[in-house]
């Protein structure tokens, strides 16, 4: 049984296209799962279907087997945490604490593991300097790093980030990137993440759906999605720098293997040149 499931999930706003039409989906524990597509894709009203958000206009959403229903909404939130793309739509309260307070006041634990859950919750996110500040004073980094943590309080077993990295600077990225492996590593959680920033995707997935009009329209490991680069072109993206500059090698002669993340490119580029003048 996946934790989340869709079968032949369509749905459709007001307008005449279906934002998504015939989506099959789905998240095994303890995965990391990169949604990618360009603008309009529907990647976020796919994670909107995940914890009862959005009900499809046809198909199925199976969270751990079950479909959503009123009665189970409160148990799905508990257990599949949504962070917005836009963090303002995610923090209401007036400051940082009472904010990622809210939601596990809200599953009604007791004072004590409130505090607990919200300090920890802060250490993870290194945000604990935030604690008296009022959100909308916030840096656009600071917001989501504090969304982040309202949801993380929650201790959801799946967590679904809509473009998680979308303006955090260099280092904030690379704490989330950390924080997120480890979510997976230590805590067994499954994490779900749409991004545009492909070159960030070998570091935080060990596989990708490619979204397209609607539709899922490719699937694979990172290696098997990222090496076909007319896909990638047609659905408006590109193929990360590393890869694309291996390939290029490659094609000119070079013996090297490929290679995906900083690290391996590296080791990649070291055995290839060695002992070259
Ligand atoms: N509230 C809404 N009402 C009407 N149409 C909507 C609404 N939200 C999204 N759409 C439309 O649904 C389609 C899918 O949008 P969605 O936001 O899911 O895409 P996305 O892949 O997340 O895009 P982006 O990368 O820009 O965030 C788009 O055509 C969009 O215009």
């Amino acid at each position: 049984m996946h934790l989340i499931e869709t079968r032949n999930l369509s749905y459709q706003y007001t307008s005449s296209r279906k934002a998504l039409d015939g989506v099959n989906f789905f998240a095994p524990r303890n995965s990391r799962i990169a949604v990618i597509g360009s603008n309009g894709a529907g990647k976020s009203t796919l994670f909107r279907h995940f914890n009862g958000i959005l009900t499809p206009s046809s198909g199925q959403v199976l969270v751990r087997g079950e479909q959503i229903t009123k009665k189970n909404l409160k148990e799905i939130r508990k257990f599949v945490g949504l962070v917005f793309q836009n963090s303002d739509d995610q923090i209401f309260s007036p400051t940082v604490e009472q904010d990622i307070a809210f939601g596990p006041t809200n599953l009604g634990l007791d004072t004590e593991t409130v505090e607990h859950r919200v300090s920890s919750a802060l250490k993870m996110l290194g945000i604990e300097h935030l604690l008296d500040r009022v959100p909308h004073h916030l840096s656009g980094g600071e917001k989501k790093r504090v969304a982040i943590a309202g949801v993380i309080a929650m201790e959801p077993e799946v967590l679904v980030m809509d473009e998680p990295t979308a303006g955090l600077d260099p280092e904030g990225r690379d704490d989330l990137i950390l924080f997120m492996n480890d979510l997976v590593k230590t805590y067994g959680m499954t994490v779900v993440f749409s991004t545009h920033e492909l070159d960030l995707i070998p570091s935080m997935a060990d596989y990708i759906y490619v979204m397209d009009k609607g539709r899922i329209c490719a699937q694979g490991t990172v290696e098997e999605i990222f090496l076909q680069e007319d896909l990638l072109r047609r659905v408006h993206l590109t193929m990360p720098v590393l890869p694309k500059l291996i390939r290029t090698l490659q094609n000119q002669g070079i013996e090297i293997s490929m290679a995906y993340t900083y690290e391996e490119a590296e080791a990649a580029f070291l055995e290839a040149f060695n002992g070259r003048a």
